[in-house]
């Protein structure tokens, strides 16, 4: 059985790559995705022609990997993609988040770096010559972002384990991507609260473009996958300019 399984299925990025999944692997049996919103994934799966098997579980525990685990263990399938969508962020200055919440941006690391791990490691074993794996980090990754501090750390990881994990795995011909968008209109800034950059705003794109990008350099094999030449232009500046001086401007930029 071939199957694509998604994390943070039930809204935003990962639902589009729902969406799109099936006209990029014509021969998937089944799409597996997680979420902890039940009837999101419920109304997804009324909307998409390969069946779907809804795992309905919050990453930040260990039950979701058992069930998931033992599932693979029995029915041995072939991952052919995997994607890690889930993931949140919070705006704002790091030690105001700690005060007004506590605990959270713990949650965020848990989440947006220990499951997307996690994830990789339990379906690594199920995945053959041709797999992909996409890890969704962010422009945010590639420079460290005062007021999104915690969240632009945990981007970071996401790029940096990416990258080496697709060195390693290439030998195996699997081909890891890390997904670098900047702002993409989704619930995410629900939580979040909204950027604090007003240039963020100007650059807003849309989640049904940077997915099928996503796709696109997935099946050519590329590691990174940037959206839109701002995003292009932002992760030349951060390789070019010193960080000091990208701190600086990010300082000006913020409202
Ligand atoms: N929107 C943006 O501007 C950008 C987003 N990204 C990244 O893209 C990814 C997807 O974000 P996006 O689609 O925009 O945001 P959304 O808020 O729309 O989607 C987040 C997804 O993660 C799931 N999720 C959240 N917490 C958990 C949890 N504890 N366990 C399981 N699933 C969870 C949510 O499902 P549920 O609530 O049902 O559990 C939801 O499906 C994130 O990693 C984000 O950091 C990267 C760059 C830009
Ligand atoms: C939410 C994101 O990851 C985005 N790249 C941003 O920095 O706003």
């Amino acid at each position: 059985m071939k199957i694509g399984i998604i994390t943070g299925a039930s809204s935003g990025i990962g639902r589009e790559f729902a969406r799109q999944m099936e006209y990029f692997y014509q021969t998937l049996d089944e799409i597996w995705v997680i979420a902890r919103r039940k009837e999101k994934l419920l109304a997804l799966s009324a909307q998409i022609r390969v069946p779907v098997r809804i795992f309905n579980g919050d990453l930040t525990e260990k039950e979701i990997y058992t069930e998931l685990s033992n599932l693979l263990e029995t029915e041995k399938p072939d991952i052919r993609m995997l994607v890690n969508a889930a993931g949140f962020g919070k705006s704002g200055n790091a030690e105001d988040i700690r005060r007004k919440e506590a605990g959270c941006q713990s949650r965020m690391i848990d989440l947006n770096c220990r499951a997307l791990t996690e994830m990789t490691f339990v379906c690594l074993p199920y995945m053959s010559a041709g797999s992909r794996i996409l890890n969704i980090a962010s422009a945010a990754a590639f420079c460290p972002q005062p007021g999104f501090a915690v969240y632009a750390a945990t981007k970071a990881y996401v790029l940096s384990f990416s990258r080496a994990l697709g060195e390693e795995v290439k030998n195996r011909r699997i081909y890891v991507t890390a997904v670098c968008p900047g702002p993409v209109d989704t619930e995410f800034f629900e939580t979040a609260g909204r950027p604090e950059s007003f240039l963020k705003e100007k650059v807003m794109a849309e989640a049904p473009q940077v997915v099928r990008k996503a796709l696109l350099d997935s099946r050519a094999r590329k590691s990174l996958s940037i959206y839109g030449l701002p995003m292009k232009g932002a992760q030349i500046a951060a390789k070019v300019l010193p960080h000091r001086l990208v701190l600086k401007l990010e300082q000006i930029g913020r409202k």
